[in-house]
């Protein structure tokens, strides 16, 4: 057994596509970065490369590569979980938390959850996403940016 945590925050701007967990989601505004900026994704990805032991996403996929420019991250963490494939482990469990003042996220986390266990092959039931508004303090509260934190647990095959 391998456990890691992720931890990523993204700025929110007008004119930007919010993608949250690998599910659009209607907004004023969206995340910015040098992907699609999915910051829960990034966090899960996160996660498993430390699980893995394998240093962190930008180190894998460095936001100076033209390739990633507007990558879908969704297709980022495909490739984190073919790594840990080829190492014989596959995933326990998931729990992420996102902290965003707005939208309000509870119509869209089982599709979020759904998604990510699709991403693993693996069941829902092995993935628990949540969200907290931060009751309007710091950045996120301010409705600057997003955070979003991941703790994942890989077992051996
Ligand atoms: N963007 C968000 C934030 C929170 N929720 C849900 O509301 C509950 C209460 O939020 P607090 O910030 O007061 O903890 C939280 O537990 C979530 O279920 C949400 O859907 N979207
Ligand atoms: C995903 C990458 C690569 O496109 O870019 P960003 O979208 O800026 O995301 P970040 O969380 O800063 O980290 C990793 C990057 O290298």
């Amino acid at each position: 057994m391998r456990i890691g945590q992720g931890y990523d925050v993204h700025k929110l701007e007008d004119g930007e596509t919010l993608i949250l967990g690998g599910i659009r989601i209607p907004h004023t505004h969206g995340l910015s970065g040098h992907s699609d900026a999915d910051v829960l994704l990034h966090a899960i990805t996160d996660a498993v490369l430390g699980a893995l032991g394998e240093g962190d996403i930008g180190r894998h996929f460095p936001d100076t590569d033209p390739a990633y420019k507007g990558a879908d991250s969704a297709a980022l963490l495909q490739q984190v979980v073919a790594m840990a494939d080829e190492r014989g482990m596959k995933l326990g469990n998931i729990d992420a938390t996102l902290m965003a003042q707005k939208p309000k996220m509870a119509p869209y986390i089982e599709d979020m959850r759904a998604r990510i266990a699709e991403l693993f092959q693996a069941e829902t039931t092995q993935v628990n996403v949540k969200a907290t508004t931060t009751e309007k303090l710091g950045f996120t509260g301010r409705e600057e940016g997003m955070a979003a934190q991941a703790v994942v647990l890989l077992t051996e095959k």
